[in-house]
């Protein structure tokens, strides 16, 4: 089995991280400080990352979106945003990460004053000082921005807009995030259709705390490249009368040749679209219920593009590393497993292809080249 050095060595590509989701609990209580923020509910770092886990491990999804407001109340500066989005890189690639989308929602970050634009230009320039920095540090990294819109708010459009104004200039693509159940994805189909006419990418939460409708309407009616987390598509999954929904344990063991795949998991599947799976989150917002049963494991047996990610490293108290590690420890994955999904990320990355296939090559298969090289050699 890969020890867990091993597997912070490994090169790892994240597709779905929130930059509101990822502050290092000292961070948070010094830019408090600075700008006079004394909403926290712990003032010693170690507290407050506590307090985060232990707040967002609720089984709803809402009371987890709650703790979002003491992060977002201390990024609405200029200082305060560029520093989180440095830290943010630096943290990931120390982590081996080497490729990352981060997404939040510009939108959140106005409370102070800032513009839109003024969000947007403070995150990258903190992404490209925390490269720099990786760099340096000899964690070489390349991150761009995803641009969510809140589902129960009105602003997808503009934010699309946003998305295509700065697509040369380190925005990748376009989310939208929140409370899943009674927003679906049509109430903003007015801004996928925006995008889908400019060329530019997107994915959508979808299937989370809310079921295969909202995985439906996201693909069909919206156009999704990817699915923010889309677990709930085992919910279109059987074996003979058995619906998955009846028996989840059961089908993590169950032998792939005797599932079968309703329609709408067979296109998922078919048509290679990337799932961008999230098991600790899972557990907390109870769209699952441990990570040995965790629908990823099953997934990847089935051939659905998977892909693993952290979510919220700071709600979630994880990392890559560590999601992957769990995969590894409880749920059977291997290396092999691992190189798997980060290839996949990479295949559904929203940059060039070209620059996808370079890290592909250059970098991740390598990495993993070596790191089976050190298994093979490894006393039995
Ligand atoms: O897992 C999630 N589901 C839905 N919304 C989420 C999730 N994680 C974070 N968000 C929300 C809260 C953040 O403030 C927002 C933008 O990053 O996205
Ligand atoms: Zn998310």
């Amino acid at each position: 089995m890969l020890t867990d050095d091993q597997v912070r060595r490994a090169p790892k590509a994240l597709l779905h991280d929130h930059l509101d989701g990822g502050l290092r609990p000292q961070t948070i209580i010094e830019i408090a400080e600075t700008v006079g923020y004394q909403g926290l509910p712990a003032t010693d770092a170690e507290a407050l990352g506590q307090w985060f886990r232990d707040s967002a491990d609720s089984g709803s999804l809402e009371r987890y979106l709650e703790t979002f407001d003491h992060t977002l109340a201390v990024m609405q500066t200029v200082d305060g945003l560029q520093r989180v989005a440095r830290e943010c890189v630096e943290d990931l690639a120390a982590d081996g990460v080497v490729y990352a989308e981060i997404r939040y929602a510009p939108e959140q970050h106005l409370q102070a004053g800032l513009s839109l634009e003024d969000v947007v230009e403070a995150v990258n320039e903190g992404f490209r000082q925390g490269e720099k920095r990786a760099a340096d540090a000899g964690h070489p990294i390349r991150v761009t921005a995803l641009l969510t819109a809140m589902r129960h708010a009105a602003k997808s459009t503009e934010i699309a807009e946003l998305v295509v104004r700065y697509r040369d200039q380190g925005v990748a693509g376009f989310d939208i995030a929140g409370a899943e159940a009674g927003f679906p994805p049509t109430r903003h189909l007015d801004a996928f259709e925006y995008l889908r006419r400019e060329n530019a990418h997107f994915t959508i939460h979808a299937g989370e705390a809310f079921g295969l409708p909202s995985i439906w309407e996201a693909i069909q009616w919206c156009g999704a490249d990817r699915l923010g987390h889309g677990v709930r598509i085992v919910d279109d999954l059987s074996v003979g009368d058995l619906p998955y929904t009846a028996d989840p344990a059961r089908f993590s063991a169950a032998d792939p040749a005797d599932v079968t795949l309703g329609r709408l998991s067979s296109y998922v599947r078919d048509r290679r679209i990337p799932l961008e799976m999230c098991p600790s989150s899972n557990l907390q917002t109870a769209a699952a219920d441990s990570i040995a049963h965790h629908p990823i494991t099953l997934l990847k047996r089935l051939k659905f593009r998977v892909t693993v990610n952290t979510d919220n490293r700071l709600m979630s108290g994880t990392s890559m590393s560590r999601e992957m590690g769990l995969l590894v420890a409880e749920a059977g994955w291997t290396v092999e497993d691992l190189r798997w999904v980060t290839i996949n990320a990479m295949k559904s990355a929203f940059i060039p292809f070209d620059e996808r296939l370079a890290i592909i090559e250059d970098v991740v298969k390598p990495g993993y080249v070596a790191l089976l090289a050190e298994a093979d050699t490894a006393p039995a």
